[in-house]
């Protein structure tokens, strides 16, 4: 029996067009959101993300404005950009790329953008309004995520979740909103021990952990939901692939359901960059935010 994919592709696809509806009920009061992107430099992952998020920004009718910066940039000369958009009355959302080069602090550089115009939800004030059961800016993957989760079981309270990945855009966001759901949450990492036997207990397996089909057929719980959110570029038979951090084929016999990758979390994410960027405009303009797009 092959267990019900979770279709990332359509999923998004559909939130996309929630998000348009919105975005042509704004424009009756002459509103455009406007999402700033800016990228240092040039990062393979980036150039993935870029490539889709610039078209389906306009295909929903916002406008979208990107700022390519050279590598070298210095970091007062990205504040100074940052400051800009921050006053601009045009943005509602900003995106500094990441990851960024080396030079430059990238908390700095996130703390300094504006919570409200913050889609990404990096800011330590978003991430502490998330962590505190505020109104907050919550970042697109974990956001994403979610929302496949509550489609696919309803309530969520009282489940097991399992989030492998500790990182700041991921893995302790993801955590956040499980546990706000009502999920008894444990965050686990590539160093955890007896990680095969913490997955084994989990109704909701979350991979953000960043390691090729990492996880095996048999660390699976029958009838979990399992949540891929790795992105790996890997060689296989001679071929470029882009894998998961789980073993699709072997979960997927196990589970009860499960993401792909490409075509699960990836597009989840951008289209609640969307999401995020109408709830901020919204936001900003004191209307009532999006129902269904927020967590
Ligand atoms: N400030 C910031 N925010 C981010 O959210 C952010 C970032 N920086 N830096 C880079 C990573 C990477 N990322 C992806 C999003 C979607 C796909 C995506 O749509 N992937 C397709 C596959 C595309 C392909 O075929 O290569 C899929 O999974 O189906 C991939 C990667 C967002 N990131």
């Amino acid at each position: 029996m092959t267990p019900p994919l979770i279709d990332g592709k359509s999923f998004a696809s559909g939130i996309r067009s929630r998000v348009a509806s919105g975005v042509l009920a704004l424009s009756a009061r002459g509103i455009t959101p406007g999402l700033a992107v800016v990228l240092v430099g040039e990062d393979p992952a980036s150039a993935v993300y870029v490539r889709n998020k610039g078209v389906q920004t306009r295909e929903v009718g916002m406008n979208s404005y990107e700022h390519k910066l050279e590598a070298t940039t210095s970091q007062a000369d990205l504040l100074a950009l940052i400051a800009r958009l921050n006053r601009d009355s045009d943005v509602h959302g900003i995106l500094v790329q990441l990851p960024l080069p080396g030079h430059i602090d990238s908390d700095a550089v996130l703390n300094a953008i504006d919570p409200a115009k913050d889609v990404d939800g990096f800011h330590v004030i978003n991430a502490g309004r998330l962590a505190t059961g505020q109104k907050a800016m919550v970042p697109c993957t974990p956001l994403g995520c979610l929302m496949m989760l509550r489609d696919r079981l309803g309530d969520l309270s009282g489940l097991d979740a399992l989030v492998i990945g500790r990182s700041n855009i991921v893995g302790k966001p993801m955590a956040q909103l499980l546990l706000a759901e009502g999920c008894t949450v444990t965050i686990a990492h590539s160093r955890s021990r007896n990680l095969p036997d913490l997955a084994r207990r989990a109704d909701i397996l979350v991979a953000a952990v960043g390691r090729p089909e990492m996880v095996q057929g048999d660390w699976i719980k029958p009838g979990a939901t399992v949540i891929d959110v790795g992105i790996n570029r890997i060689e296989r038979d001679g071929k470029p692939r882009l894998v998961g951090d789980v073993d699709f084929a072997a979960a997927a016999a196990v589970a009860g359901a499960i993401t792909p990758v490409p075509g699960g979390v990836g597009p989840m994410t951008i289209a609640c960059l969307l999401a995020n960027t109408l709830t901020a405009c919204c936001r900003a303009n004191g209307l009532p935010e999006p129902e269904g797009l927020t967590a």
